[in-house]
């Protein structure tokens, strides 16, 4: 991370010409954050993250051991990092004598990798020498995956959130991110952005659904959480998250410890989650705001929750998918 304030993922100067030459034959528009955001495969980027994913998708070599956690931006990437690190790690890191988890002392974010982030800041990174099985998290959509992925035996677990509460919660942390270059955007104007499908990552439509037939398709490989069930039974999701990925039998207090630890009252009171930044310049407590569900009410009015839940109607329907708020 550079001195500027400005976190790396909004920084355009930093890019391979590699990375402007590809650029340079891509759609463009102008984004929310970034002066300029790119289309690639379906999908819109900042330059930064989309040089992660081209050196991601040319680098990674997933192993069938492999865990990776997907998600659309602020639908609960924080707290699955922290459910499942702490669910892997029970025997490494036994909950019960909590004094020293690492959860305690570190941000969830430091402890489970983001695939594009870590390729975009360091190219050469070598995941090989992370303990298996790795655990690592991505944004990256079904159709943009590393090959690897797709035809090893590595499990995806993918956590969706209702589209309401996911845009509210991405428009707080964009204003706290970049505070002037959003200051006169108009929330009108994001919830059309988003309803357009050109937010960063987005359509949010095309990734959620891509990993819903994903899982439908193929149980044992995807396994389709929503944060909205996380919160309502966090232990049940949470025994369906340890099945799926082969751990084995699980004690109900175990499964209780890891769930108060990372809870959101538990993590975002947490001295390393309310001071300090991660390496690429965004604090740690930008990642904790409310962690409820339904909270949209206080930031949409009726006619912008009413033109997102069109899109929803529109984009999902047949799918199977429903979203409850
Ligand atoms: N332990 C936890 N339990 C529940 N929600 C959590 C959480 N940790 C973070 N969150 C919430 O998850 C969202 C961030 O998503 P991400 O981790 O994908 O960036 C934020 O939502 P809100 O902004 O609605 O509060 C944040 O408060
Ligand atoms: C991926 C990320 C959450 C989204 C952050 C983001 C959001 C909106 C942006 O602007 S625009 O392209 O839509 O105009 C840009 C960004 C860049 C940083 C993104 C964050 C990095 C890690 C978080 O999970």
């Amino acid at each position: 991370m550079s001195s500027s304030s400005v976190p790396d993922y909004l920084r355009d100067e930093e890019v391979t010409q590699a990375t402007r030459d590809l650029i340079s034959s891509l759609p463009k528009e102008k984004g929310w954050l970034v002066s300029e955001m790119y289309q690639y495969q379906g999908r819109w980027h900042t330059q930064a993250l989309l040089q992660g994913i081209l050196i991601c998708q040319k680098r990674f070599e997933a192993k069938d051991s492999d865990i990776i956690l997907v998600t659309n931006p602020k639908s609960g990437t924080t707290w699955l990092k922290a459910l499942v690190f702490a669910l892997l790690n029970r025997h490494k890191f036994p909950v019960s004598s909590s004094g020293n988890h690492p959860l305690l002392v570190t941000n969830p974010h430091l402890l489970v990798p983001f695939l594009e982030g870590v390729y975009y800041e360091s190219p050469d990174f070598d995941f090989s020498g992370l303990p298996s099985p790795r655990l690592m998290n991505t944004h990256i959509s079904h159709l943009s995956l590393p090959e690897s992925v797709k035809s090893s035996s590595c499990k995806i677990v993918y956590c969706c959130r209702n589209p309401k509460d996911m845009f509210v919660s991405l428009w707080h942390f964009g204003k706290k991110l970049a505070p002037e270059e959003t200051a006169d955007y108009p929330i009108e104007k994001a919830v059309e952005a988003f309803c357009e499908g050109k937010l960063i990552g987005g359509p949010f439509w095309d990734h959620i659904l891509e990993y819903w037939y994903a899982s439908r398709e193929n149980p044992n490989k995807v396994l389709f959480v929503t944060y909205e069930e996380l919160k309502k039974q966090t232990e049940v999701e949470m025994k369906r998250i340890a099945e799926f990925l082969g751990c084995g039998f699980l004690e109900e207090e175990e499964v209780r410890e890891i769930v108060k630890l990372c809870s959101f009252e538990s993590l975002s009171n947490l001295e390393v989650n309310k001071e300090g930044k991660l390496p690429n310049g965004i604090e740690t407590k930008t990642f904790f705001r409310k962690g409820e569900i339904g909270g949209w009410r206080d930031t949409l009015s009726e006619s912008l929750a009413e033109e997102i839940d069109r899109t929803i109607e529109e984009k999902f329907q047949g799918s199977g998918l429903k979203f409850s708020s």
